[in-house]
C-alpha cells in the first residue's frame, strides 16, 4: 500500500526492456464514456481528475483509493432530474452512500433509495428530507421499519406478506399512516447476469405476478388501510442492463395489474415505480443507453399502456444508481510486484483487490485499467491484474493491455469504480477499507476516510481484558473502557 505523503516512486523490477529508445511510447486517449467526465490525460502521462495529477492524490492519501469526480456526480444527478423532469429519481444509494453523496443528491433535487436500517441511518445524519425517502428490502427487521416510520419515510416498498403484517403493526403503533408500494415480480428476464436479475419468477425479491401473489398483496395491504396507504407498484428488473425492452415490458404488465385494481377495488393506484438498472460501459465494448432516450421511452411506453387500459397516467419513478455514480470514480493502485510466467501469463500485483473490488470474482465482471503516472512504452501484450489476498480468484482485471515497462511503483487505474465497490468493499484478510476521495476544481477532499487497522482492532474483543458478564456493553461501547470492564 502506498502510504500517504511517504511514497517514493518504486524502481523497476523489469529493467530488462531491449532499448526503450526504439520502442514507441504509449499514447492511449482515455476511451470514451469509461474515466469521470474531467477526466484528462496530461502530456507525461499522468491523469488529471477534478484537476488534480493522481500522483499528488497518491501521494497525499496513499493507495489504493477512490477518487470521484465531484463535478461528474453532480452532473449525473442533474441530467437524471432534467431526463425525468415529470418523474420522481431516487438514487439508489446501494450503489454508493455517505453523507456527502446524501448531501449531493438532496441537493441535486434528487430522492434517495435506501435499503438496511445502515443508509437510513446515513440519511437521517444529514437532515434528508423524510418524504424522499424510499425504503427497500425483503427481510427489514421491526427495529428498521420502526426507525423507518420513526423518521416519516416518505414510502416503503413491501416484499412480503409478513412484512405488511409487521409494517401495519409498526405503523399502528406510531399511529401514522404510512405510504406504501408493493414490490411485484412481472417475470421478467432481464439480459444481465443471473446474480443480479430480480425480475424472473424464481428470486427472493417481491411478490408474483402471475402466480397471484402481487393481486392478494394489494387486498392485504387495502386490508390494512387503517395505517397503510397503497400509493403504488414496484418492479426492479435487474442491474447493468443495456435495452429497455426488459422495463417497456414490466411497464407493460404492470399496468395491467393497475388495470386489474382499478377493476377489481376501483381505486386508481397514483404511483409506478420502475426501479433502476441501467448499465455503464465498464471496457470499450459496453454501449450504455442515454439517460434522454431512456427517459422517453419508459414514459412513452407508460403513457401508451395506460391509455390503451383508460387508466389516468401514474406518477413514475425511477431507482438509477450504477448510472449515477458508476463512471464518476477511479480507484488508484499501485503496482507492487510484476511476474511474469513465460508462455503462461502476466501478473501485476496491486495492493488491493478482491476486498475493494468484490465484482470481478463475483459476476466475472470484466474492467479495463491504465497506467497514470507516466507515459509507458507501447502495448504488446495484456497482463491479469490481481490484488494481495491470499486467494487465487482475487483477480482485478482480466486480460488488460498495459505498456511493456509496467513495474512496482507505477500508478494504475481502473475507470467505474464508482458503484457497488466501495459499497460491497469487505477486511477480507484483515485488509482496511480505503478512502473515497473528492475532487473538484483542483482541490480534493476526503468524504470516506481510510480505514485503519487500529479501526478494525477495535471491533475486536482483546482476549486479555475480562469483561464481567453482570456489566451489559452497549452498542458502540469500547469494552476495553473502565465502566464496563475489570
Ligand atoms: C430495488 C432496487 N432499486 C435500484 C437498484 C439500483 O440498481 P442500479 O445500480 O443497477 O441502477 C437496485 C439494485 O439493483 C435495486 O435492487
Ligand atoms: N452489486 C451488483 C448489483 C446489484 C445491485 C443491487 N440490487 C453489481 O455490482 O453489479
Amino acid at each position: 500500500m502506498r502510504q500517504a505523503r511517504r511514497h517514493e516512486a518504486g524502481r523497476g523490477e523489469m529493467s530488462e526492456i531491449d532499448s526503450p529508445a526504439v520502442v514507441p511510447l504509449e499514447e492511449k486517449p482515455l476511451e470514451e464514456n469509461l474515466w469521470p467526465a474531467t477526466a484528462r490525460l496530461d502530456a507525461d502521462g499522468v491523469l488529471r481528475i477534478g484537476g488534480i495529477r493522481v500522483n499528488e492524490l497518491a501521494a497525499e492519501f496513499g493507495t489504493p483509493a477512490f477518487v470521484l469526480d465531484e463535478a461528474d456526480f453532480r452532473a449525473r444527478c442533474a441530467a437524471w432530474r432534467r431526463a425525468f423532469a415529470e418523474c420522481d429519481v431516487y438514487y439508489a444509494g446501494k450503489a454508493f452512500l455517505c453523507r456527502t453523496i446524501a448531501r449531493w443528491v438532496d441537493e441535486g433535487g434528487l430522492n434517495l433509495d435506501v435499503c438496511t436500517g445502515g443508509e437510513l441511518a446515513v440519511a437521517r445524519s444529514v437532515g434528508f428530507p423524510a418524504d424522499r425517502l424510499l425504503f427497500h428490502g425483503n427481510n427489514k427487521s421491526v427495529a428498521e421499519l420502526r426507525a423507518a416510520v420513526g423518521y416519516g419515510v416518505g414510502r416503503i416498498v413491501v416484499d412480503s406478506f409478513a412484512e405488511i403484517t409487521r409494517l401495519a403493526a409498526v405503523a399502528a403503533e406510531a399511529g401514522v399512516r404510512q405510504r406504501v408500494l408493493i414490490r411485484v415480480t412481472p417475470g421478467v428476464e432481464a439480459h444481465t447476469h443471473h446474480y443480479v436479475s430480480t425480475g424472473q419468477e424464481d428470486q427472493k425479491f417481491g411478490f408474483s405476478l402471475a402466480g397471484g401473489s402481487a393481486a392478494e398483496a394489494v387486498e392485504r395491504v387495502l386490508a390494512a388501510a387503517g395505517s397503510l396507504e397503497l400509493v403504488g407498484l414496484h418492479a426492479h428488473i435487474g442491474s447493468q442492463i443495456f435495452d429497455t425492452a426488459g422495463f417497456g415490458l414490466a411497464a407493460h404488465r404492470l399496468v395491467g395489474l393497475l388495470a386489474r385494481i382499478r377493476d377489481t377495488h376501483d381505486l386508481e393506484l397514483p404511483e409506478l415505480d420502475l426501479g433502476g438498472g441501467l448499465g455503464i460501459a465498464y471496457t470499450g465494448e459496453d454501449a450504455p443507453l442515454e439517460v434522454t432516450d431512456v427517459a422517453e421511452r419508459l414514459t412513452a411506453v407508460v403513457g401508451k399502456e395506460c391509455a390503451a387500459a383508460g387508466l389516468t397516467v401514474p406518477r413514475l419513478a425511477v431507482e438509477p444508481g450504477r448510472a449515477i455514480v458508476g463512471s464518476t470514480t477511479v480507484t488508484l493502485y499501485e503496482v507492487g510486484t510484476v511476474k511474469e510466467l513465460p508462455g503462461l501469463r502476466t501478473f501485476v500485483s496491486v495492493d488491493g483487490g478482491m476486498s475493494d473490488n468484490i465484482r470481478t470474482a463475483l459476476y466475472d465482471a470484466r474492467y479495463t485499467a491504465r497506467l497514470v503516472s507516466r507515459t509507458g512504452l507501447a502495448t504488446t501484450h495484456v497482463v491479469t491484474i490481481v490484488g494481495r489476498h491470499c486467494e487465487s480468484g482475487d483477480v482485478v482485471a482480466h486480460d488488460v493491455p498495459l505498456p511493456d515497462d509496467v513495474r512496482p511503483g507505477d500508478l494504475l487505474a481502473i475507470p467505474a469504480s464508482g458503484a457497488y465497490h466501495r459499497s460491497m468493499a469487505s477486511n477480507y484478510n484483515h485488509v482496511a477499507r480505503p478512502p473515497v476521495i473528492a475532487v473538484r476544481d483542483g482541490a480534493a477532499r476526503i468524504i470516506v476516510r481510510r480505514e485503519t487497522e487500529d479501526d478494525l482492532l477495535r471491533l475486536d474483543v482483546d482476549p486479555g481484558v475480562k469483561v464481567d458478564p453482570g456489566v451489559k456493553v452497549e452498542p458502540g461501547a469500547d469494552p476495553a473502557s473502565p465502566e464496563v470492564a475489570r
